[in-house]
């Protein structure tokens, strides 16, 4: 599952063209492809409207209605701006009008059952003008099934801000998804998102990642395997008043599979988390050894933030840390406006958008009307990763990929859920040898935890503390041999 930018697509296009596959042919396999999925959820007896607009989203718009034609539906093709004017959109009208299908530029009498919207699409700039947002209030208001061709109409194809825009139940991208389907406001006129196949190579920069990624990268352990094979990871975090912070990460660390955690907390919080969580060692008043020098021996990956506040204490602990070549998960209480220096091993942030606003300056709307580009943008000059939690959480490396992690809910919209999900990252980095992988499986299970107990409880119930108690099941069903 792919996501492409605007420009990604009109390379892909312009490459596509220039190489023997026209605008034109690649317009009739978008349009047939089209047609053999909407028809999937279409009856034959629906009265279907075809919005079109004048330029390639409408002629996709064009050749569905051709094929709905042929295969006898009841279709409506409306140009309500008028006639087509890009190339290809125009010689597909031709061929249309030409096989004697009927055509209009103004909408029938209703009530139309369906209403497909293929007006505009990566070629629109906001705002748009009187007439479209009349238009597209009118369609809003039907009670009809709304299907958008690759993008709804108001909404842009690389940025979150939309104001009207036409509201999808379905809507079908062409080549693969834009960033739009996962930002905000945009997001919520898609409906369901799908891809659509148009037979282009894919090699976009940034997936989905999916559980067919997760299956193919974790693996069941080895019967030879040991403790010291999955590493032993270092969590920094916790206070007397934030114990529970260094709990729930230290549960998402030892349940996720890392083979032996040291957690550097305060002796009370030791005390408490102790308990449940018998199988980690404890490093008392963690934080200031730490910032005096002292490191425990043999540390794989570590983790910092959960339930921190001494900022000055962790300025001391990071650079005490910073030359040490071991991956470093910075995330809450240690997230605070800092330079990233250069540094050999990764480093991974985990902001969520808040943090994030802190960390880049930019307003928390900007940022989520953004998410990819600015995560991105911030992995590539700071040279760290970054993972921008909340729905659709996006994880952006250096070398400008990326993955949006689809699963999860908003039973996770709850204190201490960030903190298991630092403890689950940090064991999996530990235990795994791919860090790309680790990071996303991480951020997946961490979400499909969610979505298996709102299955079984309201999401107003469920406390972090539950997501690692359905870990394990979540993860029988995906790991294989
Ligand atoms: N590789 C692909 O993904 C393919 C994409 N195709 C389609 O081509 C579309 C892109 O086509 P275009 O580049 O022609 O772009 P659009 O179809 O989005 O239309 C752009 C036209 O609308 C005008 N416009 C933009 N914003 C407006 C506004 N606010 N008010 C009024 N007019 C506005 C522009 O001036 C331009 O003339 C894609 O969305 C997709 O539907 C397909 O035809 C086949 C291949
Ligand atoms: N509506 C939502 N849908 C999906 N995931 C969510 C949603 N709300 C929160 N989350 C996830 O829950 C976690 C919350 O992290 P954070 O805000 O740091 O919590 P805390 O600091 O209290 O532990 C993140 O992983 C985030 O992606
Ligand atoms: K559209």
């Amino acid at each position: 599952m792919f996501i492409y930018r605007e420009v990604e697509i009109r390379k892909a296009d312009e490459t596509a063209a220039q190489n023997g596959l026209s605008g034109n042919a690649l317009m009739e396999t978008a349009g047939r492809s089209l047609f053999l999925r909407i028809k999937e959820i279409l009856n034959k007896n629906s009265r279907i409207l075809i919005l079109s607009g004048r330029g390639n989203n409408g002629g996709d718009g064009i050749v569905l209605a051709r094929y709905l034609n042929q295969w006898g539906y009841k279709v409506d093709l409306v140009f309500p701006f008028g006639e087509p004017k890009s190339d290809s959109a125009s010689e597909h009208f031709r061929y249309y009008k030409s096989v004697g299908y009927s055509w209009s530029t103004s909408i029938g009498d209703g009530p139309y059952d369906v209403i497909i919207d293929a007006l505009l699409g990566v070629g629109t700039r906001l705002p748009l003008n009187q007439s479209y947002q009349d238009l597209l209030k009118w369609c809003n208001q039907q009670h009809a099934l709304k299907i958008a061709i690759d993008i709804p109409t108001g909404v842009l194809a690389d940025r979150g801000e939309a104001d009207i825009a036409f509201h999808a139940d379905y809507t079908f991208s062409l080549h693969g998804f834009k960033p739009s389907t996962f930002l905000l406001p945009s997001n919520t006129y898609f409906g369901q998102a799908e891809s659509i196949d148009i037979g282009l190579p894919q090699d976009a920069k940034w997936k989905i990642w999916s559980e067919k990624n997760v299956k193919r990268t974790m693996k069941k352990r080895g019967s030879n395997s040991h403790k010291g094979t999955f590493g032993t990871g270092l969590l920094v975090a916790g206070t007397d008043e934030m114990p529970g912070s260094a709990m729930l990460a230290g549960l998402g660390a030892m349940k996720i599979g890392i083979g032996k955690l040291v957690i550097a907390t305060t002796p009370y919080a030791a005390s408490i988390i102790a308990t449940r969580l018998p199988e980690a060692t404890y490093l008392h008043d963690g934080l200031n050894k730490l910032a005096v020098g002292t490191f425990p021996d043999g540390i794989r990956a570590m983790a910092i933030g959960p339930g921190l506040t001494d900022e000055k204490l962790i300025d001391q602990v990071l650079e005490n840390v910073w030359e040490k070549e071991i991956p470093l998960v910075i995330d809450a209480g240690a997230l605070g406006k800092r330079e990233f220096a250069p540094r050999k091993a990764p480093i991974i942030i985990t902001p969520h958008p808040g943090e994030f606003s802190r960390l880049t300056g930019l307003s928390v709307k900007e940022i989520e009307a953004n998410r990819l580009e600015i995560s991105s943008q911030f992995a590539l000059q700071k040279n760290v990763i970054v993972v921008l939690k909340g729905a659709n959480t996006v994880i952006a490396f250096p070398n400008g990929t990326g993955f949006i992690n689809r699963t999860g809910n908003a039973a996770l919209a709850k204190g201490g859920s960030g903190d298991t999900l630092t403890g689950m990252i940090l064991g999996l980095i530990c235990s795994e040898s791919d860090i790309t992988s680790a990071i996303a499986n991480a951020v997946y299970l961490h979400g499909l935890c969610a979505d298996e107990l709102v299955k079984e409880q309201n999401e107003r119930s469920i406390v972090a503390g539950d997501i690692t108690n359905v870990l394990g099941r979540v993860m029988n069903r995906l790991i294989t041999d």
